[in-house]
């Protein structure tokens, strides 16, 4: 009689060669994380026999990776000892940095099959195998023998976790453990989770000083995005969407060069042409920590951005002139808009959401906050949507349910996002709970998201939880892509819903301070309540045909409602109208006035 896991093995490796004779998925008897695996090991056509993989024998020995593990394998090399063990570290792309075995027979087995310091073990070199699997869905996992892609791992079994920056949330490598296949496998994901916790721990002792100092420079300097600003450190580059949109990677190695060369000076100024030819002048200064030098803040002005010089806070105005010019369009599903400060947004939330980057997102009620999350989360093929836990409501604010608790119970993890919803309404007591139930999530490999309506609002210590802010523009800022709003909101109440020509007009005039939530309300009660297939002036709200400069008590929005109802009924005919209210004319051209009522009349 076999035991369960012989059993189990067989069967696993019998579904694994079906999969790999016929175009079927694999059977459900294998587990949804291999499953995925193969199908990727499948698709990008990896070989079964041989472990082909990349070699690159010179490395950065003193990186902090390696160094923060270094101390954590040593313990571990010494309770393995003369085990069947061994324990590997990779770095983010899966170079094996470091190992260490416990008995020659396993290390002589690792030689041959390539798993050793130099070569390459990511998915797409070896298939299924527990590093490449832990880096490319960044999560804990377990590879049993049959399960490897590879023939020439079978006879092993490993587990395996990504090793995360603890501050920013970025994967930056992974710990594997591997040992011949037996009784002992079940116990290998809990050695490894605690090696993991134990190096993420050491790196964040020695880097945290760094990049803490590195966040602080910038967010002080930047409040929240309006002219480009780039801080650089050892392995931590903040940008802020403004430098993003005209930086690349190697403007970025480019300033960092510029900067060393600028030494120690307190705050320097330099040229520097990027590589695509622009010039930028960059006002550099060094930061430091208390573990030496972190980094250095760069406030950069472009030439062809006069506005934009570095030390000007002329605010988001400059900044959206600046990203007018570089902004491609960047469609997002189910979101309308070309403007340039929309494109610019669009584009830092997508790439946020694939790189999960904590990012804050300020703009008025209504612009489009939540719709740009959600649009950019399911853009990364997630199947969950954004959980939002909003500051502002009554039940969160509940002794019951306090607003860390309500982030706590969010689930978390790689594939999941969750929104804090009116960050600056967290009250300052809570905020040091909240902050760690943000850090939390983020360490999960969760994407997190602040929201709020106006910059700087977010005090310590939520401030740091965020690591990229940007700004949603304000329907009126971003008029021209009315039409195209009008049209996505429209096709939303249904099919074959018009509009007159004179519709679009009168909507540019308005300046929409509830924004595109004010817009979608006024088009939806408009098509219910529209008399023919299209939406007429006279659908819209009798609001919007006035300038609206003062508020109005109820009575006197009430007369204006009255005057602007009776001149739609008659085409916009003064006298008609004024005989219709029995008044007089000269009444109706006073109170059109008063009003600032502009809708289209007749002479
Ligand atoms: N570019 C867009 N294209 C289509 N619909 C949009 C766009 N921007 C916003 N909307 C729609 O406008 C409405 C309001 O958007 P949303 O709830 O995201 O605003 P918000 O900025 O998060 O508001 P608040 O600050 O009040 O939370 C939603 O129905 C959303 O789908």
């Amino acid at each position: 009689m076999l035991s369960d896991s012989t059993a189990r093995d067989r069967n696993i490796a019998r579904a694994r060669l079906q999969f790999l004779a016929n175009e079927d998925p694999p059977a459900p008897i294998v587990p949804e994380g291999i499953r995925n695996s193969w199908q990727r090991s499948k698709y990008l056509g990896i070989g079964t026999d041989e472990v082909v993989v990349p070699y690159q024998p010179d490395y950065d020995r003193e990186s902090r990776l390696v160094r923060a593990a270094t101390p954590v394998l040593d313990r571990l090399e010494q309770v393995l000892a003369g085990s069947d063990a061994c324990v590997i570290v990779t770095d983010r792309k899966g170079w094996v940095r470091d190992r260490r075995v416990g008995e020659k027979r396993l290390s002589a087995h690792l030689d041959r099959v390539h798993l050793a310091p130099g070569f390459n073990y990511a998915e797409q070199f070896v298939g299924t195998n527990g590093i490449g699997v832990a880096l490319e869905e960044r999560r804990p996992n377990v590879v049993l023998g049959t399960e490897h892609f590879n023939e020439r791992l079978q006879n092993v079994s490993c587990a395996a976790a990504p090793i995360r920056n603890s501050v920013t949330g970025r994967v930056e490598g992974a710990m594997n453990l591997t040992c011949w296949n037996g009784p002992a496998r079940t116990l290998m994901a809990a050695l490894v989770q605690e090696a993991v916790a134990d190096i993420e721990r050491v790196m964040y002792e020695s880097s945290s000083s760094h990049q803490r100092a590195l966040l602080e420079a910038f967010q002080q300097v930047t409040h929240y995005g309006d002219r480009p600003v780039l801080c650089l450190g050892q392995d931590l580059v903040l940008a802020n969407s403004a430098a993003t949109a005209r930086l690349s990677g190697d403007d970025h190695r480019l300033l960092h060069e510029a900067a060393a060369e600028l030494g120690h000076a307190p705050r320097t100024r330099k040229q520097v042409r990027l590589t695509g030819g622009e010039t930028v002048l960059m006002r550099c200064r060094q930061v430091d920590s208390s573990a030496g030098t972190a980094g250095y803040l760069l406030e950069l002005a472009f030439t062809d951005h006069p506005g934009d010089q570095a030390g000007d806070r002329t605010g988001s105005r400059s900044r959206s002139r600046e990203e007018q010019g570089s902004a491609l369009p960047w469609p997002l599903p189910g979101l309308a808009g070309t403007d340039p400060a929309w494109n610019t947004v669009s584009r830092t939330a997508s790439r946020c959401a694939r790189e999960r980057t904590p990012l804050l997102l300020h703009g008025e009620t209504g612009t489009g906050k939540s719709a740009l999350v959600r649009a950019a989360h399911a853009l990364t093929g997630a199947a969950s949507s954004p959980v939002v836990v909003d500051a502002m409501d009554p039940r969160a604010a509940d002794a019951g349910t306090d607003l860390s608790a309500a982030l706590r119970a969010a689930p978390t993890g790689p594939g999941r996002a969750l929104v804090l919803r009116n960050v600056d309404a967290v009250a300052p007591e809570q905020g040091p709970a909240v902050a760690r139930a943000l850090d939390a999530a983020a360490a999960q490999g969760t994407w997190i998201v602040g929201t709020l309506h106006r910059a700087p609002g977010v005090p310590e210590p939520l401030r740091r939880c965020f690591v990229e802010a940007a700004a949603v523009p304000a329907l009126r800022h971003r008029l021209a892509d009315l039409p195209a709003l009008v049209d996505c909101l429209l096709r939303r109440v249904g099919a074959g819903v018009e509009y007159a020509p004179e519709v679009l007009p009168l909507l540019r005039r308005h300046d929409w301070p509830g924004n595109v939530r004010q817009l979608n309300d006024v088009l939806s009660k408009a098509a219910a309540g529209r008399r023919t297939y299209r939406i007429e002036l006279r659908d819209l709200p009798p609001s919007l045909h006035s300038a609206g400069g003062r508020s109005l008590s109820a009575w006197e929005a009430a007369e204006r409602d009255t005057l602007v109802q009776a001149l739609l009924e008659v085409d916009g005919n003064k006298l008609l109208a004024a005989q219709r209210l029995g008044i007089s004319r000269t009444t109706i051209y006073r109170k059109m006035r008063a009003y600032g009522i502009t809708l289209p009349t007749r002479p």
